[in-house]
């Protein structure tokens, strides 16, 4: 939901090492599009593991407010009663996505085929973020948008009543966009077709076949072609959300600098599409294996051990591999100003739009924490400074973005002197366990009394 409480200042620093097992919650992504796709659906859809971030609460509201019946049972099973494609009533309220990209653009393209108008908006981080890369596309289907100057929300849609199929390549690599269009595409006769240079995550791919839709994905010249049948009648599914790799990224690198750490991560979901940092992480020398490969409910999956790593080095990130691992670059810098020598990271622009501008965010706690950072539109390079070689002592802002909390609380378990978050609030977006479950390992992380 839009607004936010009051600011939850926070501190981490060292201590003792990280031990034990972390559970992290289910994917964000799998989550937000299972109550989609459940309320596309005919009949009862069931979700266990289903990730009850704010995010995700914000997309089930809405799911709501579009007709689907979405209860949550007393033993934490999400129930999805959909309305069928293109069945989805018009609200009688605005739809507040909150903080959340994915929630609100792919809710735009599951709307955008239908003869009905939303309003949407969201908190002052959403309001920020671009919605022409989803819009532009969806006037193809003959969707109308007005939003604020510069395609932002708040922002109303009124669904093409008669939609025409549509060819599209995006122009910026993202599943946010193949998704809207994808699901647009799903009250549209005939086939749509998507083209993506570069991949990007899939599920949305999978979990439509997995709903009974038509899709095919095939390499092309002009890349990865990806063909919707229209119309089709979705089946209820039953699914178990695999644990997120996303989330997974914190425990799994605070244990890689924490001194003496020993951390097992399970059921990591490790879809090709998503898994870029752990090769990263592997090239630079971590001690990370993935034990007990297996797949489940159509999805890779696998138990992590992250080590405490003293010797790793920094690397040259391919740019191809960004969009594998464009959520965890936050991350990724904490680690690699521990790491001896430069860490390249190119192809990243996508960066700049995401709940912040994550390389200015990050270069601004990072400098302030004595980690010398270069620059540029598409590019940032963090140059390490050894295990035990970085200052610390630097309070920085979280700019209403969970990935900037959670990254300096991981950095400062590894820091001489403590890090400081201005606030933690954000981190419930997409890991609302995150400081339970760090301080269940032994993490030093908490919250600090505001001045009175
Ligand atoms: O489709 C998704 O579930 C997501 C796609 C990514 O965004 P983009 O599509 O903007 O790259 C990612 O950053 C986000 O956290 C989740
Ligand atoms: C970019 C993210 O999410 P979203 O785009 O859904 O707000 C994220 O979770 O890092």
């Amino acid at each position: 939901m839009s607004g936010h409480g009051e600011p939850i200042p926070m501190i981490s620093q060292r201590g003792a090492p990280l031990t034990g097992e972390a559970h992290v919650p289910g994917d964000k992504s799998i989550s937000h599009r299972s109550l989609i796709l459940g309320a596309l659906a005919v009949g009862e859809t069931r979700v266990t593991g289903l990730l009850e971030g704010q995010d995700v609460l914000d997309t089930a509201a809405a799911m709501r407010a579009f007709g689907a019946d979405v209860t949550r049972e007393g033993d934490g099973t999400w129930s999805i009663h959909g309305v069928g494609t293109g069945g989805f009533g018009e609200p009688d309220k605005v739809i507040d996505c909150g903080n959340s990209g994915t929630g609100v653009r792919l809710i735009m393209g599951a709307m955008a085929t239908s003869p009905i108008a939303a309003t949407f908006t969201g908190d002052a981080s959403l309001c920020s973020r671009p919605m022409g890369r989803v819009t532009d596309p969806l006037s193809l289907f003959g969707t109308r948008a007005v939003g604020r100057t510069g395609g932002r929300l708040p922002m109303t849609l009124v669904g093409a009543a008669d939609p025409v199929p549509v060819r599209y390549t995006l122009p910026v690599p993202s599943a946010q966009v193949k998704s809207a269009i994808l699901l647009a595409g799903l009250n549209a006769p005939g086939e749509t077709v998507v083209i993506e240079p570069e991949p990007t995550r899939d599920h949305t791919e999978r979990m439509l076949a997995g709903f009974g839709a038509t899709v095919t994905s095939e390499a092309g010249p002009e890349g990865r072609v990806i063909t919707l049948k229209g119309q089709p009648e979705l089946r209820p599914q039953t699914i178990v959300v695999p644990r997120d790799p996303s989330s997974a990224a914190f425990p799994v690198c605070a244990a890689l600098i924490a001194e003496g750490s020993d951390v097992l991560v399970p059921n990591i979901g490790l879809n090709p599409t998503r898994a870029g940092l752990y090769a990263t992480l592997r090239e630079m020398g971590a001690d990370l294996t993935f034990e007990n490969e297996r797949e489940e409910g159509g999805e890779p999956v696998a138990d992590l051990r992250a080590r405490f790593s003293p010797a790793m080095t920094g690397v040259e990130v391919p740019p191809e591999r960004a969009a594998s691992m464009i959520d965890e670059y936050p991350v990724l810098s904490v680690v690699a100003a521990f790491a001896t020598g430069p860490t390249v990271m190119r192809g990243v622009k996508e960066l700049r739009v995401k709940e912040s501008d994550r390389i200015d965010a990050m270069a601004a706690g990072l400098r302030a924490a004595g980690v010398e950072v270069e620059e540029g539109p598409d590019w940032w390079i963090v140059h390490g400074r050894g295990m035990g070689g970085v200052r610390g002592g630097a309070a920085v802002a979280s700019r209403l973005d969970h990935r900037i909390a959670m990254s300096f609380l991981v950095m400062g378990l590894a820091t001489q002197r403590p890090m400081r978050v201005d606030d933690g609030g954000p981190i419930a977006t997409s890991f609302p366990v995150f400081e339970p479950l760090m301080t269940g390992l032994g993490a030093a992380i908490g919250r600090e009394m505001a001045e009175a």
